[in-house]
């Protein structure tokens, strides 16, 4: 059995939905995973305590600090690596600056797993280049579709494959705000109803303006392609008046992504509903395959990355 540190940074609905699966399911493929420490913004828990003790905590109280019987300490992220030294560290936050962090701990030859976009979609190239000096791994399968495999499959499965076009819905906020409003919803209505899902960013601005569908093109641009688009458009749905059938769509292909409203045919693989993504993936050997899966909520976030754990751990090639 093999033992991994993780470190979780982040502690919100994803970060708890993860503590609650480790504890089910703590060993996986000859890998124990051992919780080392927990951070939100009010501190960090480390060494021998429960996970789901801080989650019911953090749970009622709102932060970490208000542990009683353990210590709390106050690193900051440089310091949480170089104190705690974990195996992994996993971002669960919603810190868009985060790529510092992740810089110390590759440095450290500590693997990245997170779930949090800015950092992958801003600083792919560089993280790749510091996961290849120090020979650890960047993992970020949640950071699109979320735990619904698109990235596992185009930086595994069709590693063989010229992409030559992604179509997809990546962002399920707003998917069910135009779906609410297909209904007959204002948009102010379905806008508040969507704030029961517990899928909308801490700036839900992120979702309405395609911020989030965004960032996620953007990393499937640089899995599929390995390197930035020179031509992009971003396009949110705040002007979208009749919503019959409309969709934020990603288009993706070599050298240009765009993030807009499309009205999409009747029979389109992409009118999904609820908090499901679909992607419609064309390739030159496969033709079009369709990946369709829920792309928000907190146990199927924290199902990809409990999965890039396992494989972090098992220290997963990772060639793009
Ligand atoms: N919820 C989903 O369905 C989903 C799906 C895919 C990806 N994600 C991404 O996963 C991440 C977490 O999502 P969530 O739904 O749990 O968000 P959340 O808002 O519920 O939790 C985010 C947590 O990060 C903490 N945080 C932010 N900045 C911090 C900092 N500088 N230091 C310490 N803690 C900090 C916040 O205090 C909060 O506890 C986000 O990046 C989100 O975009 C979420
Ligand atoms: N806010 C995002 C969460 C999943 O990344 C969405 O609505 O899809
Ligand atoms: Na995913």
């Amino acid at each position: 059995m093999k033992e991994v540190k993780v470190s979780i940074f982040g502690f919100g609905t994803v970060g708890r939905a993860l503590v609650e699966i480790v504890s089910e399911n703590p060993e996986v493929v000859g890998v124990k995973i051992k919780v080392e420490s927990i951070t939100d913004r009010s501190g960090t828990v480390w060494g021998d305590f429960d996970p789901l003790e801080v989650k019911e905590v953090k749970e009622n109280a709102g932060r970490i600090s208000a542990l009683g019987d353990y210590e709390v300490y106050s690193f900051k992220p440089k310091e949480l690596i170089e104190e705690v030294k974990p195996d992994i560290l996993v971002d669960v936050s919603s810190w868009d600056g985060a790529f510092s962090m992740y810089e110390v701990a590759l440095k450290e030859r500590v693997s990245v797993v997170t779930s949090n976009k800015p950092p992958i979609a801003e600083h792919y190239d560089k993280l790749r280049e510091l996961a290849e000096e120090s020979k650890a791994g960047v993992y970020f399968e949640s950071t699109v579709m979320a735990g619904t495999p698109i990235i596992g499959l185009l930086r595994e499965n069709l590693l063989g494959e010229n992409i030559e076009e992604i179509l997809a819905v990546l962002n399920a906020s707003t998917t069910f705000i135009l779906t609410r409003m297909e209904s007959g919803k204002s948009f102010e209505e379905a806008f508040e109803e969507a704030k029961s899902l517990g899928v909308l960013e801490e700036d839900p601005s992120k979702d309405i303006d395609g911020i989030d569908a965004f960032y996620k093109a953007k990393i499937l641009h640089w899995v599929a392609y390995g390197e930035p688009p020179e031509k992009t458009e971003r396009v949110g749905i705040r002007e979208v008046e009749d919503a019959k059938n409309v969709r934020l769509v990603a288009r993706v292909s070599k050298g240009e992504i765009s993030v807009k409203p499309r009205k999409l045919e009747e029979n389109s693989p992409l009118l999904v509903s609820g908090v499901y993504n679909a992607a419609i993936i064309r390739t030159n050997n496969l033709g079009e395959l369709v990946l369709k899966g829920k792309g928000g909520g907190g146990r199927v976030t924290a199902s990809g990355v409990f999965t890039d754990i396992v494989k972090a751990a098992l220290k997963f090639p990772s060639p793009r």
